[in-house]
C-alpha cells in the first residue's frame, strides 16, 4: 500500500482537500488530530509535557491547555523544538500502526509539518496544497477568530511555501481561482493507477 503525505502551510486548505479524498473512500490520517489525542492519552507523553511545561499545560479535567502551550511555543523557538521533539516521534509511530491496519490501494497522511519533521521519510509521495499567503492569513483569522499576528507567529515556524513546492511530488492549487475537485479527481485516478502498478510489480517479483 502506498502512503501519500498531504501537507501545506497554515490555511492552505490541506484538511479541506484531504476531506475530498476521504469522500472518495481513501482513509485519511490527521497527524494534527492524532498529536492532540496522544498529548492527552499517552501517559508517558503527558508526564513529559507536564515536567517540561508545568502543570498549567493541562486543565484539571486532563484536557490540554492549548492556549497556554501555544503562547509559550509560538513565542520561543527552543520551546517549540522541545514540544516537537516529544510529540512528533510518538505521532510517527502511531501513524505507522494506523497505516498497517488499513486496506486501501493508498492512504493519505495529513501533516502540517511534513517537511519540517521526519514525517516525509515515512511516506511514499507528498502532495502540497498551495494558496497565496494573504489568502491563507485571511482564512485562518476567520476560521480561528485570531488576529493576523497569531497567524504570522505560526506561519513563521513553518517552511516557506516556495520550498515545499520545490520538494512536492504533486501540487493542488487551492487559490480560489482553479477548481479543486477536478484536480483531486485527476490525482486520485493517477494514485490508484500507481498503486495498481506497484501491486503488479510486487506480485511478479516478490519485492515491494
Ligand atoms: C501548540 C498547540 C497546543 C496549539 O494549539 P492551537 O489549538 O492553538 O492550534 P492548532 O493545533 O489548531 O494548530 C493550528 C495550526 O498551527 C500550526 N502548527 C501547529 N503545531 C505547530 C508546530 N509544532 N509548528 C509549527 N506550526 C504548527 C499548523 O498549521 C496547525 O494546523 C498545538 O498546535 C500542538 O499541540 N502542537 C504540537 C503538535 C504538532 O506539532 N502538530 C502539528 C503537526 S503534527
Ligand atoms: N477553496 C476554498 N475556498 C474558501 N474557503 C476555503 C477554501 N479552502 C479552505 N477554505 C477555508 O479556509 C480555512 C482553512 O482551511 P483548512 O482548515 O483546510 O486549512 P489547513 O491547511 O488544514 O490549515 P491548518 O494548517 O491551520 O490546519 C477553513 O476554514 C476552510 O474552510
Amino acid at each position: 500500500m502506498q502512503i501519500i503525505g498531504i501537507t501545506g502551510g497554515i490555511g492552505s486548505g490541506k484538511t479541506t482537500v484531504a476531506k475530498i479524498f476521504s469522500l472518495l473512500g481513501i482513509p485519511v490520517y490527521s497527524a494534527d488530530d492524532a498529536a492532540k489525542e496522544i498529548m492527552v492519552n499517552d501517559p508517558l507523553l503527558v508526564s513529559q509535557i507536564r515536567d517540561h511545561f508545568g502543570d498549567a499545560a493541562y486543565f484539571e479535567d486532563g484536557t490540554l491547555n492549548r492556549k497556554y502551550i501555544s503562547n509559550i511555543v509560538f513565542a520561543d523557538k527552543e520551546q517549540l523544538a522541545v514540544l516537537n521533539s516529544l510529540v512528533h516521534p510518538a505521532t510517527i509511530r502511531d501513524s505507522e500502526a494506523w497505516a498497517r491496519r488499513q486496506s486501501s490501494p493508498y492512504v493519505l497522511k495529513e501533516a502540517a509539518l511534513m517537511y519540517e519533521t521526519e514525517s516525509f521519510h515515512h511516506v511514499d509521495k507528498v502532495i502540497v496544497v498551495s494558496a497565496p499567503q494573504a489568502m491563507r492569513i485571511q482564512r485562518v483569522m476567520k476560521r480561528d477568530s485570531v488576529d493576523r499576528n497569531a497567524v504570522l507567529a505560526r506561519m513563521h515556524k513553518q517552511l516557506d511555501e516556495a520550498i515545499k513546492l520545490k520538494l512536492a511530488d504533486y501540487i493542488i492549487y487551492n487559490d480560489e481561482q482553479q477548481m479543486v475537485i477536478p484536480q483531486v479527481l485527476s490525482l486520485h485516478r493517477k494514485l490508484l493507477e500507481d498503486a495498481r502498478q506497484a501491486g503488479k510489480n510486487f506480485s511478479s517479483d516478490g519485492q515491494a
